[in-house]
């Protein structure tokens, strides 16, 4: 019934999106009974954002039908071994603007700046059905979705990142960043990592203060997502009474883990040599104002929309690293080729 009807709005072209959270079992998925582009309002359903903030759509569940499944866990995919292949234009000119930005970093305010790039594959004739099982069954601990709108296009990704989490006046977030691929064993962490990722920690402390009671952040520690381990820390934090998450959404986003810091700089260093749209890589995605895996009112369930992918006439994987200035160029582009892994092997 559920990957009927996901096959039905794909062939339709009707708004729909389909997404299971890190660790759950079922998947839920919104399919819209309208082709209306609704602009993200005070109402429940799904949202997703863009990385300039200035974009924020959803899928209102009053436009919506809802359906829920159990994932089914027992056909094995096989994972496709890394593809590293890479393009020597697309190395060059990404090390350039990083070699270009360590240098603002040493000779200015700018701290660390997260710079990405597109991957393109010559490749849209996607199943749908099938690219989503790959998706829950690859990255079990990641939110996976795939998600539709005909004036947007169509995207998909499997994010480690928890943009923000709310419940009953708690909020839950993560700064998360430092990049090397998994391995067993004891996995050890160069300063330059260390640094990066606290940038992003003290960020998110001083943002969230104005709307906290309570602040508690955990130690640093090594998280697994995918073929990658990143540093993790968890913040928890008791808000104010009367506090709009939509401020504290506008007040986070952008975070130094895809923009940098300070934010001013690093957005201007970003729109200024990236040389493309982000779009809506960056941004944030997931639960707005509910919960419909537990139907609860007034939940918030968001994550930042990273080892994502647009698709059209081609595939558009969106990968980004965090430079500062002990950056290395060629280290960060393949930093990118191994983030660009995760969509690849659903593809
Ligand atoms: C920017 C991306 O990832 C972010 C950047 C990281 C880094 O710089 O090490 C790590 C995790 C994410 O916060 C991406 O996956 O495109």
């Amino acid at each position: 019934m559920f990957f009927e009807k996901v096959q039905e709005y794909f062939n339709l072209n009707k708004p729909f999106v389909v997404y299971k959270k890190p660790h759950e079992s079922k998947a839920i998925g919104l399919f819209q009974k309208s082709k209306k582009l609704h602009t993200l309002a005070d109402v429940a359903g799904f949202c997703w954002v863009n990385f300039n903030n200035d974009k924020k759509y959803c899928i209102p569940e009053t436009d919506s039908d809802i359906y829920v499944t159990q994932i089914n866990q027992d056909t094995l995919y096989v994972t496709p071994s890394a593809n590293l292949v890479y393009d020597e234009k697309a190395k060059s000119s990404f090390e350039a603007i990083v070699s270009k930005a360590i240098d603002t970093i040493n000779t200015g305010t700018l701290e660390k700046v997260v710079l990405s790039r597109k991957e393109i594959l010559d490749k849209n004739d996607i199943d749908i059905v099938l690219t989503l099982q790959k998706l829950f069954s690859f990255y079990p601990d990641a939110f996976t979705y795939v998600l539709y709108h005909p004036e947007l296009g169509f995207f998909m990704g499997a994010s480690p990142e928890q943009f923000i989490k709310v419940e009953h006046n708690t909020l839950h977030t993560v700064a998360l960043a430092g990049t090397q691929t998994y391995h067993d064993g004891i996995i050890t962490w160069q300063p330059k990592e260390v640094q990066e990722q606290q940038i992003v920690t003290q960020y998110i402390e001083n943002s969230l203060k104005p709307y906290a009671k309570q602040l508690n952040i955990s130690k640093p520690f090594t998280q697994k997502a995918g073929n990658l381990a990143h540093i993790k820390t968890q913040i928890e934090c008791l808000l104010h009474q009367e506090v709009s998450i939509e401020n504290i959404c506008d007040t986070l986003h952008p975070t130094p883990a895809v923009c940098g810091f300070p934010k001013d700089k690093a957005k201007q260093f970003i729109l200024e040599n990236e040389g493309y749209d982000r779009a809506f890589y960056s941004g944030y995605i997931g639960e707005w104002k509910k919960n419909f895996y537990t139907y609860t009112e007034n939940c918030y369930d968001l994550y930042v929309n990273l080892r994502c992918a647009k698709i059209d006439e081609a595939t558009h994987i969106y990968v980004g690293c965090g430079i500062t200035k002990d950056s290395n160029p060629e280290k960060e582009f393949f930093e990118t080729i191994h983030k660009s892994q995760t969509i690849k092997k659903c593809m």
